[in-house]
């Protein structure tokens, strides 16, 4: 697969009208996809138990649903940092999107658009800011990678808010890559004519990334800085005295350290233990409404979407992307109605069905 173009990728049309979920569009991106490009987003690190376990806690939720209350006027609204946002879904930071579609990243950006999301734009774009942010009519953050040039990230940072970007989501979870056994495989490449222009490389240094960089970043940053990969809430608690603006319970969907927990069960301890003193988002296997309300019910603000939106930019581009993300909002909405919940403040650990209760009441 080395050298493919991406203009080799399978773009014949697809009608969306076709996906009714958003498990739909991984089936069809397989076909869409380079078989490279298809293995690395589809894959997870060594044997996949996080990939599934992401899924399956989320499946094995219950939810309690409160019936006549009022929800003519459904408000899925929510505000982050003073920024206002129509729903709490996000896109999550994914590389590499002109493996994907040939308008990469730029699709991405249009597409969020279509769906008014924010989107979280990934240090591996295809695509440089100054580009996305012309077609870009949502918000739009920035994800870093931290590398052991600091002359390097503080450029790159810099550059990112000169573009607009209104926050910046520091990746902590990948000082090195995962086992990639399935990348490995796949003979993971970029195509010759596929750059990446805010990385300058891959990550190849085995770096000593602690608090200090973290401190560091926040001297000189003008926008909310956000650490991206937490899932011990000693880490969330040192990331609220280290006064960071917000965290993002993430476990990079089961792709860097395999057997770590799902990320719906990091979530409850992590947003009991920040109590509300920064926002506390989340990302993992996120697939369905009730998924979403799910995790608002227990302590997320927002959520993001990773390799859905991967796959809807394989399948159809802009209106891919788009079409992934109005599906989840849709259902989204539809969970809050069928729950009883007419605005995301009321979306409280109440919605969620207590089976140890029950156990014990018998
Ligand atoms: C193909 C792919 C590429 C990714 N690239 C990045 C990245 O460049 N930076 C980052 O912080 N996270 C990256 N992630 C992790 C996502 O931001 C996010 O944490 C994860 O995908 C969410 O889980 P989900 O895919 O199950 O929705 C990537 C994930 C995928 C699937
Ligand atoms: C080494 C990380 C590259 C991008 C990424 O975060 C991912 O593939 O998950």
């Amino acid at each position: 697969m080395e050298g493919v173009p991406p203009d080799s990728l399978k773009q014949e049309p697809v009608d969306l009208a076709d996906f009714i979920n958003l498990f739909d569009f991984e089936q069809m991106a397989k076909g869409k996809m380079t078989e490279m490009a298809y293995e690395y987003v589809a894959s997870g690190a060594a044997d996949e138990l996080t990939v599934r376990w992401n899924r399956q806690a989320l499946d094995a939720i219950k939810l309690n649903p409160t019936v006549l209350t009022d929800v003519s006027q459904l408000d899925t609204r929510i505000s982050l940092f003073g920024q206002k946002l129509a729903h709490p879904i996000l896109i999550a930071p994914t590389a590499y999107h002109k493996l994907m579609h040939p308008e990469g990243e730029l699709a991405t950006a249009r597409g969020a658009g279509l769906a008014s999301a924010l989107y979280v734009v990934s240090s591996f774009t295809t695509t440089p800011l100054a580009e996305i942010a012309q077609v870009a009519t949502q918000p739009l953050w920035f994800q870093v990678y931290v590398r052991d040039d600091r002359e390097f990230t503080r450029n790159q940072i810099q550059e990112a808010e000169a573009q607009g970007c209104q926050a910046l989501c520091i990746t902590v979870d990948t000082p090195v890559p995962g086992v990639r056994n399935r990348e490995q495989r796949g003979n993971f490449r970029l195509p010759a004519g596929v750059t990446i222009p805010h990385m300058g490389g891959p990550i190849v240094e085995k770096k000593p990334f602690t608090w200090n960089d973290i401190a560091w970043i926040q001297s000189f940053a003008k926008t909310p800085v956000l650490l991206k990969g937490i899932l011990n809430p000693d880490d969330a608690e040192k990331a609220v005295q280290a006064g960071v603006s917000g965290i993002i319970v993430s476990n990079h969907s089961g792709r860097n350290l395999d057997t770590v927990p799902a990320t719906i069960e990091a979530l409850p301890r992590i947003a009991e233990r920040v109590n509300r003193r920064i926002p506390v988002l989340m990302d993992g296997g996120i697939r369905r409404g009730t998924d979403v309300l799910k995790a608002i019910a227990l302590g997320a603000n927002a959520v993001l979407v990773g390799k859905p939106i991967c796959f809807g930019l394989a399948c159809g581009g802009a209106e891919g992307v788009a079409k992934v993300l109005q599906l989840l909002t849709y259902e989204f909405e539809l969970a809050m109605i069928l729950t009883g919940r007419a605005t995301i403040d009321s979306i409280d650990r109440s919605v969620i069905w207590d089976s140890f209760r029950e156990n014990k009441q018998g």
